[in-house]
């Protein structure tokens, strides 16, 4: 088969929802983030193999150059011979898959006064029809033409004056009820103390089809009206202030779903993690005696189920009740199924900043019941990731609730004081793992999970809403835990929550995982590695050094019957901004920007 040249461009065949759907067992296209709407990133390519691995070199490099850098964190998508890669400051680029040749680039033209919390990344970007969308820093979303790189439409979601930004990649979905073809978005700022809200749009013309605000009790919009509340209308997860009306903390609430979903075919399901609430001192989203125990702060800090055809809630379950750690559960939740007692059960997967796995029951946080909160009977299994988790010492299965230790959550300031007394957190805010995405191997079956051993000195603060503003109430110092390491790439039992094997790094990991039938785990370091790993057993297979961190997910594809690994290298995101301690031990790392490929070698492959 051939492809298209750098000057044939035009001869890009449209993206289909099938195109999408079938995503993750087609092997010469990445057209979904998550290397398919599960978000396996497992691909069944086993030309590059743990045989051969070893010999894996760069095919080629292209560098996003520019003045400004940081974080890389995108996944590319692939298509008919040409690459989309998004890049830091709301760029993005297509590149020849063959030769690294540049076809067009974008570059969205940011206001100064934007104000991502956590580094000015991009996690990369969505296909379909005609087009590439990509969610841009001052709270807007953008269609560009895939031949030209042009734009189409862009429309501005919310007020980025108010922390509203994007950073998450959007996904496209089907809805099986009316036929319609979304492009699902979320958008950043519970740091800022935005309201967190996911919206549908028409991909041809960008029109908001729904909105879905992720605070109980505020109102959704469907077709330009006012749809239903969120829950309940009177929010009872919130407290009401000494006035009879709802707290302040309320009226901001966070819950952004700042990551991306995974789409459920067989219940026509959109599953999305929502983000920390707002401010994250908890004692403001209390009852007046302190007592926090009735305020969950709903739809916080959990995994969210929607129906597309309106938006509406149908599912929910919550990975922290009323969270006082930032512990916000955006990463994405992997859909999969597994054997239980015998049975195979459609489950979802995710790794929360909290320091948990989360297995859920994917039938009945899917189920049109008329119940949003589904947190009693829907746990299969929660496992710890890191060890010695300090906030809770396990799960009540049957509830669906935590274990809470006593004293993890921080004392409010003494009367006239500005901070209150100093404790002691594990995991830190950062979390047990981050943004991060996990991959999952249909072979071993075993998810791989990049995670990070920490902890941190943790103190509230007192603080009032002030737009554009931190909203946070809450003061940290990110502390080491172990001599030897901080990040650690873990391969975990979903059926039992056993480590089946660790790799450890010194540095934070914060990159995304890919595993393939070729028997190996990929991923990426804060030292600037790409490293290949045993997909059984953890051992070391190869390494690259690209020069600068890696913080990206790497995707796999084959091209003229050969198979290629690409990865962005580019250090940032919120560890050199936020971490304390480890802030100081990436200073020696280079910034940086460029998108690599790497290949086996044809004379190695010959003697197949
Ligand atoms: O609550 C939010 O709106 C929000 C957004 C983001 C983001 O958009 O990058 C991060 C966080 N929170 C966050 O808490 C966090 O630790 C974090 C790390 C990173 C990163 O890219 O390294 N982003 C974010
Ligand atoms: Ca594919
Ligand atoms: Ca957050």
């Amino acid at each position: 088969c051939s492809f298209p040249a750098a000057s044939e461009a035009a001869e890009q065949r449209p993206v289909t929802w099938e195109d999408i759907l079938n995503d993750e067992k087609t092997t010469d296209d990445v057209v979904s983030w998550g290397m398919g709407v599960r978000n396996h990133r497992y691909s069944t390519l086993d030309k590059i193999n743990v045989s051969n691995i070893a010999n894996m070199k760069p095919a080629w490099s292209f560098s996003f150059g520019d003045e400004k850098q940081r974080g890389q964190e995108t996944q590319a998508l692939v298509r008919d011979g040409v690459i989309y890669v998004t890049a830091s400051y709301s760029r993005a680029f297509a590149l020849d898959a063959k030769t690294g040749k540049r076809l067009w680039s974008y570059t969205h033209r940011l206001p100064d006064d934007i104000r991502p919390c956590c580094d000015v990344v991009n996690r990369g970007g969505a296909l379909y029809g005609d087009k590439l969308y990509m969610g841009t820093l001052d709270a807007g979303i953008v269609a560009l033409d895939i031949k030209t790189g042009k734009q189409v439409w862009f429309k501005k979601f919310e007020d980025h004056t108010a922390g509203y930004t994007m950073t998450g990649a959007p996904n496209i979905i089907k809805d099986q009820k009316t036929g319609k073809v979304l492009l699902i978005h979320g958008s950043s700022g519970d740091e800022f103390g935005v309201v967190g809200r996911l919206y549908a749009r028409d991909p041809e013309t960008g029109e908001e089809i729904w909105m879905r605000p992720l605070v109980e009790g505020h109102m959704g919009r469907l077709n330009g009206k006012d749809s239903t509340t969120t829950g309940d209308a009177s929010a009872p997860s919130w407290p009401n202030a000494k006035d009879g009306k709802k707290v302040e903390a309320w009226n901001q609430g966070g819950g952004a779903p700042w990551q991306s979903a995974t789409y459920d075919e067989k219940t026509n399901t959109i599953v999305i993690g929502t983000g920390n609430p707002a401010p994250w001192n908890h004692h403001y989203r209390s009852g007046p005696n302190g007592d926090w125990k009735p305020y969950d702060s709903l739809y916080t800090s959990g995994q969210v189920y929607i129906e597309p055809s309106t938006g509406e809630p149908v599912g929910f379950f919550q990975h922290t009740p009323n969270d006082a750690w930032d512990y916000s559960g955006n990463n994405p939740i992997t859909l999969f199924e597994m054997e239980k007692d015998g049975k195979t059960v459609r489950a979802g997967a995710h790794a929360d900043r909290n320091g948990f796995l989360f297995i859920t029951d994917l039938d009945k946080l899917t189920a049109r019941d008329g119940k949003i909160s589904k947190q009693a009977g829907s746990a299969l299994g929660i496992y710890p990731m890191v060890p010695d988790i300090s906030w809770a010492t396990g799960w009540d299965l049957a509830t669906g609730r935590p274990h809470e230790v006593e004293g993890q959550r921080p004392p409010a300031p003494a009367e006239g004081e500005a901070k209150g007394k100093t404790i002691q957190v594990t995991p830190n805010f950062l979390g047990g793992t981050n943004w991060m995405p996990m991959a999952y191997s249909q072979d071993t079956k075993l998810f791989y999970i990049p995670t990070n051993d920490w902890m941190e000195d943790y103190w509230t603060e007192n603080v009032t809403y002030k737009k554009g503003a931190a909203y946070l109430g809450q003061g940290f110092r990110i502390k080491r835990q172990f001599d030897t390491h901080v990040g650690v790439l873990r391969a975990m039992d979903p059926t039992n929550g056993k480590v089946v094997w660790e790799h450890k790094e010194a540095m934070p990991l914060w990159a995304g995982v890919l595993t393939t039938k070729g028997g190996f785990v990929l991923t990426g370091t804060s030292d600037g590695y790409v490293k290949a790993f045993d997909a059984k057993d953890g051992k070391e297979l190869w390494k690259f050094q690209t020069g600068s961190g890696v913080v990206s997910q790497p995707v796999t594809w084959e091209m003229d019957g050969k198979q290629y690994i690409g990865i962005t290298s580019g250090y940032g995101g919120a560890v050199p901004l936020w971490g304390g301690d480890m802030a100081d031990q990436t200073k020696q790392v280079s910034q940086g920007g460029s998108f690599w490929v790497f290949e086996v070698p044809q004379t190695t492959a010959a003697a197949e």
